[in-house]
Order: structure tokens, then C-alpha cells, then sequence
């Protein structure tokens, strides 16, 4: 049985990890939020899940860290600063960072990956994602996760083709479609737990791929298993496709 720290307890994906771990095959070592210092939590757990927000992220890795425990990094929002920090961190610790911990995201990179190699660049290439009300980072994490496997699949950076708040900014003058861009589109409202697509279309033909979220026991049920999955690992930087052996 491995003891889960959970920064960020007291939101709602920490509350689904607390009520998920109450009773299952694994323990809660506790939590954190806001204002309170993590180090003594990592000092009592065999691992850490991190839902917390982008500005937590150098204190949560330096608690991790200081105390030699592996954490899963669920926050989104996360930038190349962060980035740079979870790669940095991973030189000591093991650290999965991922932007969706459930199997059927997982699994739909893997199949976007796929169709993004063997479709090639003629098909545009479109990610779609609907979030409740009280989301504030966008385009969602999965969104990128979901860019980042159709770019590897074609062989490029997205970074390069990335396109995406097409608008009025531009006047309602957006320009033509850029070959070869990956473009992120971002719906807000409602308790929506995360719908997303990715849409690849052709001459005269679309496909999509999708998955919708019913409620947020299936993230926490993922990050659970990531974290015990990453007790006893050499330090490194690690995906929910590792855990999946995806
Ligand atoms: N990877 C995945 O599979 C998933 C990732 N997420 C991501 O997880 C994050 C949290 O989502 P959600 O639970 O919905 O958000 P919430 O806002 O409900 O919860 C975030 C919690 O973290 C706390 N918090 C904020 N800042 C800090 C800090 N500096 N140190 C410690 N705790 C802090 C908040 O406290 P306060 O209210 O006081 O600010 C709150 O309790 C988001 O980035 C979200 O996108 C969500 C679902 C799945
Ligand atoms: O904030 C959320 O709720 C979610 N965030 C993650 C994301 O940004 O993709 C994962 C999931 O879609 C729910």
C-alpha cells in the first residue's frame, strides 16, 4: 500500500483523489493548499499528485525533491519556465507530468499519433475541447497533449504550427487556413469534465477522434495509478503512456 500526498487537497481534483484513495488499495498521507508548505507532506508520503496551479509548481518539485519522493504533475497551464523545471527536477526525482491521467486519453494520443503519421499534412488538423465554467487555463492540457501526438506523428515541432484564438482580433480577418498548422479551439460553460476532439479533415472527408470525460474520478483514478507506479523508479521524466506501456 503506497501513501498518496496530495497538493491541492481541498479542490476538485483533489477531493476525487481523496475520495477515491479512502478505502481503495492505496492510503492518503494527507494534503496541502494554498499558503501551507508541502515539505512536510512529501516528508510522510511515498509519493506526490500535484493539482494545484502552474505558480505552485517550483515549491511542490522542491518538496518532492528535498524529501527524495516521485510526484505526478496533473496542474495545467504549465509554460517552457515549468517545463524547464519538472526536466530539471527529474535529474533527482521521478516525475510524470501529464496533461490528462486517464486511460482513454492515453490511449487517444496513441491513436492520434497514428493517424497523423499515415494521413500526412493534406488533412488539417483541428483540436476541439469543452471544459465547465470554472476552468482557467485554455487551450486545455489535454488539448496540447492531443497537438503535441498529432505533431510527432507528422514529424515536427507544434510549436512551429500552432495555430490557434482565430477571431476578432484580426478584424474577422483570419486569412486562409496555413498548411501543415494544428489549430486549438476552446469552449467554456456549464460542469462539462472534459470533452475533447480531434478533428483531421480531408478532401470531402473528416474523421474524429474523441473522448469525453463523465466525471473526474477517471483522472483520479489515473493519477492514483501513476503515482504508485512511479515508487521505486530511477529518477526521470515519465508519461501516463509509460505507466500504460502505450
Ligand atoms: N492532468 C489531469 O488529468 C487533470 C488536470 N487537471 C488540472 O489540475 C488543476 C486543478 O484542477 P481543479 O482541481 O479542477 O482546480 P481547483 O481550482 O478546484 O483546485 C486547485 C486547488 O489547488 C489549490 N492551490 C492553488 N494554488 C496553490 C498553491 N500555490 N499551493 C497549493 N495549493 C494551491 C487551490 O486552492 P485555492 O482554491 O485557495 O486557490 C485549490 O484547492 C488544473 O490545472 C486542472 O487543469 C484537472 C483535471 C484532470
Ligand atoms: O481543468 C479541468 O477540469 C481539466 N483539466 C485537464 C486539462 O486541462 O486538459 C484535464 C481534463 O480535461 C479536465
Amino acid at each position: 500500500m503506497a501513501r498518496i500526498g496530495i497538493i491541492g487537497s481541498e479542490g476538485r481534483m483533489g477531493q476525487a483523489i481523496a475520495a477515491l484513495l479512502d478505502g481503495g488499495e492505496h492510503a492518503c498521507a494527507g494534503g496541502v493548499d494554498r499558503g501551507h508548505d508541502p515539505a512536510d507532506l512529501a516528508g510522510h508520503a511515498d509519493a506526490l499528485v500535484d493539482f494545484s496551479a502552474p505558480g505552485a509548481l517550483s515549491v511542490n518539485l522542491a518538496a518532492a525533491r528535498a524529501a527524495g519522493v516521485p510526484i505526478l504533475i496533473g496542474t495545467t497551464g504549465l509554460g517552457d519556465e515549468h517545463h524547464a523545471m519538472i526536466d530539471e527536477a527529474a535529474r533527482d526525482i521521478p516525475v510524470l507530468q501529464t496533461g490528462n491521467t486517464s486511460l482513454g486519453v492515453t490511449l487517444l494520443a496513441h491513436l492520434v499519433e497514428e493517424a497523423a503519421a499515415r494521413l500526412g499534412p493534406d488533412w488539417d488538423i483541428e483540436v476541439l475541447e469543452m471544459h465547465h465554467r470554472m476552468k482557467v487555463d485554455a487551450p486545455s492540457g489535454t488539448a496540447l497533449l492531443l497537438g503535441e501526438a498529432a505533431a510527432r506523428g507528422r514529424g515536427v515541432a507544434l510549436a512551429d504550427n500552432r495555430e490557434s484564438g482565430r477571431g476578432h482580433e484580426f478584424g474577422g480577418h483570419t486569412g486562409a487556413r496555413a498548411t501543415g498548422a494544428i489549430g486549438f479551439a476552446a469552449l467554456r460553460g456549464g460542469t462539462v469534465a472534459g470533452e475533447h476532439s480531434v478533428i483531421f479533415a480531408g478532401e470531402e472527408e473528416r474523421i474524429v477522434l474523441a473522448h469525453s470525460a463523465e466525471n473526474r474520478a477517471i483522472f483520479a483514478r489515473g493519477a492514483i495509478r501513476g503515482a504508485a507506479w512511479l515508487i521505486g523508479r530511477p529518477p526521470g521524466r515519465y508519461t501516463m503512456r509509460d505507466v500504460l506501456g502505450l
